[in-house]
């Protein structure tokens, strides 16, 4: 028997980086948005005879160990008795992009195996793959996170659409860290009171809800991508033209958004984008 899972993915609406902690990680606080099946996976359970999971991947590439395999092996590790599965992962978004599809795929995986094995959601193996993943598997909509982005405060739904866009380069997490440290030590800059950020994405949250123009979303990430790569300046501006009611960078890039209240806007935006040879990929979510 076949189950088939469509996997979510994330935005940032606001993402602000705070100090670097004694771990080595950075507090933050950001609005994560989810994006409800932009991927999807295939379980197929007649693996009676396998001796391990078998999984393929289409459409992307991806290197090292799958966050799906990951969440199995350890679910067993945890005593969970789950058989050895074949699992067919069908990919739209890369990784090193911000949307957290990959983060998705883990999250989805966990809540099929709590489903079938009649278990409550593994939380704590949720955090250990990775800050979104516990996001992606609460289910939620809409959540103000700090810590790491396991602390979640649920928010009610937007009812907005959609565009992604992946750039020809990607962003990955660890360099973005590092060159947002180098940055502040470089201008001896001061992290701003968490208590700012929560207002200012309760702010933003409301204006979105009531149909305002938000513009460029807050994104300490942004200014330092924006530099190395101004044709995210070119998207914003196209973006604005096209009557979009806020765009900016997810979590630490590559990738980029804008939001409107159905899809008419994203879809004059699409035309004046889709011949930027920077860009691989365009995805609208109604
Ligand atoms: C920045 C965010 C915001 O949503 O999203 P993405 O851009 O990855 O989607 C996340 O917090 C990404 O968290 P996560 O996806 O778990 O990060 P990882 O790839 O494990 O982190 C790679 C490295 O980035 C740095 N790192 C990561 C998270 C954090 N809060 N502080 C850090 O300093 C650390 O050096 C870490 O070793
Ligand atoms: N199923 C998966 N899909 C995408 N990336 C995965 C997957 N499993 C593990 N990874 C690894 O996770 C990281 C990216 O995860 P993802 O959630 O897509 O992140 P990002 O939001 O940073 O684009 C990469 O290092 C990638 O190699």
């Amino acid at each position: 028997m076949n189950h088939v899972l469509y996997s979510p993915a994330k935005l940032n609406l606001t993402l602000r980086i705070g100090a670097r902690r004694a771990d080595g990680l950075h507090d933050l606080s950001s609005v994560f948005l989810r994006l409800p099946s932009v991927e999807a996976l295939t379980i197929t359970m007649d693996s009676e005879n396998n001796v391990k999971d078998l999984l393929s991947v289409q459409t992307i590439e991806l290197k090292g160990i799958n966050l799906v395999t990951r969440a199995s092996e350890r679910l067993r590790a945890l005593g969970w008795p789950l058989p050895f599965l074949r699992v067919s992962l069908w990919k739209q978004l890369p990784p090193g992009t911000g949307f957290g599809a990959g983060s998705g795929n883990g999250a989805a995986f966990l809540r099929w195996a709590s489903a079938l094995l009649g278990r409550s959601l593994p939380l704590e193996l949720a955090r250990e793959l990775g800050a979104d993943v516990p996001f992606l598997v609460s289910g939620l909509p809409l959540a103000f996170a700090c810590g790491v982005g396991e602390r979640l405060e649920g928010l009610k739904a937007l009812n907005l659409s959609a565009l992604l866009l992946v750039p020809r380069w990607s962003s990955p997490t660890a360099r973005a860290f590092a060159d947002l440290d180098r940055r502040r030590e470089e201008r001896g800059s001061s992290v701003s009171d968490p208590l700012f950020f929560r207002i200012e994405a309760e702010t933003l949250v409301d204006d979105l809800r009531r149909g305002a123009t938000v513009g460029l979303l807050p994104n300490d990430f942004t200014d330092l991508l924006a530099e190395r790569h101004p044709e995210y300046g070119l998207f914003f501006a196209m973006a604005e033209k096209a009557g979009a009611l806020a765009w900016g960078i997810s979590g630490s890039g590559s990738g980029a958004f804008a939001l409107a209240q159905g899809p008419t806007a994203l879809l004059k935006l699409v035309a004046s984008v889709s011949a930027e040879p920077w860009v691989t990929h365009l995805l609208v979510l109604e």
